[in-house]
């Protein structure tokens, strides 16, 4: 699913009412209705709804609302905040038609804000996708009043004061939704950290906007649905064998944390590679052969830390490396070896990623169009330097993966995956019982066993990251988010690709 600015989102608006030929006033009608069918659902009749009107179509959405509202027994009441006089022609239209039994409150100063108990329902129609410049003067202290209040605040479209796909000024005052319900798409603003406490829970509904529109247009930014992943799955063949989903090889573990290696390597096997092999130090010998039987170890020379690579390493599809390593200064010499002499697909994790964020030369010698990185925030600072807020973030990634040619998972809540031509796709599965250690190792794991099973790198990054927050989803049913371990999330990838192998509901 794309992802559009707010731009696009006005021209996609546009081009509907034209293919369709409907009026402006109809698309809105038709967003209200999907907004009022959505908040029946979450708050019952009866309950009083204190409704704040802008200038513009967000604020005639409200409008619109209202009325619907007003007909179902809510106790509606009515704000026309600001001057109104110059309203937009639909918030015009949508005020001649309230029914006569719903005045609204003009609401010209500060002074006026009605008093708000905490039980009240506040829908906030100030702003949406058009807000040029950020909230000061009288709509900002609005803005700061409705937060103070706490009501709960259901915003239209966006909470009022924040921009749609760009960093908003410090100075502006932004509404503290509980829940924002977007029209057709989700925006870029909803799946950035810093925005949490603005943008609540947030859900899509649909509006009808043209499919035509929506498939034709350019966007470099994307958010991974379940039907995109779906598509991408191949079923295994009747007449298949081990030897067709790829040998996989992992440089996992060191000392205290051979766990780490355990792991990503049942997170390997549950993920359908034909084959595994690990290359631990000495110490994670027995662990490996006992915790993971399925797979083949091999020992290095050192007792505690990977310091050498395998003597037949070109027969394996795919190298795993990184999780548990420790930064040893052996361990450095073998990665250099690993990016100077292999010609392998990489899935570049954890001390691996900071052993190459070190070294200028390391970066340099890239395959290109071969590597995975799978870091966390913190990792992905050491590799590109320190990030200003999450917009600079997204733009160091898609300069990163463009510049060095390579693919980046960036985890996190939506999980953005960058691609060798700047493209970013977020993620929509996960929860926060997946903070916890050890669930990043199992990412690498799903991951490499995709590669290895020559799913393409971008296909084995969408994939990889929506299956494995989708195990956790379903885990979360059984054990919940505080209980959460990464083995739990190993222990429902088979229910987790199953669903995936399902016919869409
Ligand atoms: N265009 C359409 O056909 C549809 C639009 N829809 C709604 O329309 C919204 C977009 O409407 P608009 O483009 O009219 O824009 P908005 O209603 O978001 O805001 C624009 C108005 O606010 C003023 N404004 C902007 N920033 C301000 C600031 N910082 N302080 C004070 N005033 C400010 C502008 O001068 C203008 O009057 C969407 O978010 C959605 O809610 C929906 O009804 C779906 C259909
Ligand atoms: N709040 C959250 N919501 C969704 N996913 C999360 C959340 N917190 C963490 N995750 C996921 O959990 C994983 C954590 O990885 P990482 O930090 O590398 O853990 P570790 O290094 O301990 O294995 C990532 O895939 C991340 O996307
Ligand atoms: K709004």
């Amino acid at each position: 699913m794309k992802l559009l600015t707010a731009t696009q989102t006005r021209e996609a608006d546009a081009f509907t009412i034209k293919e369709e030929g409907i009026t402006s006033t109809d698309l809105m009608e038709r967003a209200a209705r999907a907004f009022t069918c959505w908040f029946e659902n979450k708050f019952p009749p009866g309950r009083e709804v204190h409704i704040f009107c802008g200038p513009g179509n967000n604020g005639g959405d409200g409008l619109a609302v209202a009325r619907l509202l007003h007909g179902r027994t809510y106790t509606v009441r009515l704000y026309l905040v600001g001057d109104t006089t110059n309203a937009s022609d639909d918030f015009k239209v949508n005020l001649e038609r309230l029914p006569h039994d719903l005045k609204p409150t003009q609401l010209a100063q500060q002074a006026a804000m009605p008093e708000l108990s905490q039980n009240v329902c506040v829908i906030d129609a100030l702003f949406g996708t058009g807000l040029n410049r950020p909230v000061t003067g009288f709509y900002g202290g609005v803005i700061n009043s409705l937060n103070d209040s706490g009501a709960c605040i259901t915003s239209i479209d966006m909470p009022s004061g924040l921009y749609t796909d760009s960093q908003t000024p410090e100075e502006g005052a932004i509404i503290k939704a509980s829940y924002t319900i977007s029209f057709e798409l989700p925006k870029l603003a909803f799946l950035l950290p810093q925005h949490e406490e603005f943008v609540g829970e947030w859900h899509v509904v649909k509006i009808g906007l043209s499919q035509q529109f929506l498939s034709e247009v350019r966007a470099d930014l994307c958010y991974t649905t379940r039907e995109d992943v779906q598509r991408l799955i191949r079923p295994r063949k009747k007449f298949s064998h081990k030897g067709i989903y790829g040998h996989a090889l992992l440089l996992c573990g060191g000392y205290g944390k051979i766990g780490a290696a355990v792991l990503a390597a049942r997170a390997c096997l549950r993920s359908g590679v034909g084959l595994l092999t690990i290359q631990a130090p000495q110490a994670g010998y027995i662990i490996l052969q006992t915790a993971v039987p399925e797979a083949m170890t091999l020992t290095d020379k050192n007792r505690r830390h990977l310091s050498e690579l395998p003597r037949e390493i070109d027969k394996f599809d795919v190298i795993g490396v990184g999780p548990g390593l420790g930064t040893e200064r052996v361990t450095k010499t073998a990665i250099g070896q690993l990016l100077a002499t292999s010609h392998h697909p990489l899935v570049i994790d954890a001390d691996a990623i900071n052993i190459i964020a070190g070294s200028e030369k390391l970066k340099a010698q890239l395959p290109k169009k071969k590597a995975i990185f799978t870091p966390h925030p913190k990792e992905f600072e050491r590799l590109v330097g320190k990030v200003k807020n999450d917009y600079d973030r997204l733009q160091h990634l898609r300069e990163f993966c463009v510049e060095y040619q390579c693919y980046v998972t960036l985890k996190g809540s939506h999980t953005a995956i960058g691609t060798p031509e700047g493209k970013v796709y977020f993620n929509s599965t996960g929860n926060s019982g997946m903070a916890t250690g050890g669930t990043g190792d199992v990412l690498t794991g799903i991951v490499t066993a995709l590669v290895g099973q020559a799913y393409t790198l971008e296909e084995a990054c969408l994939l990889g990251v929506y299956v494995h927050g989708l195990a956790a989803d379903l885990a979360l049913h059984t054990v919940g988010a505080i209980s959460m371990t990464a083995s739990d999330v190993i222990d429902h990838l088979p229910k987790a690709f199953l669903h995936l192998t399902r016919p869409m509901p």
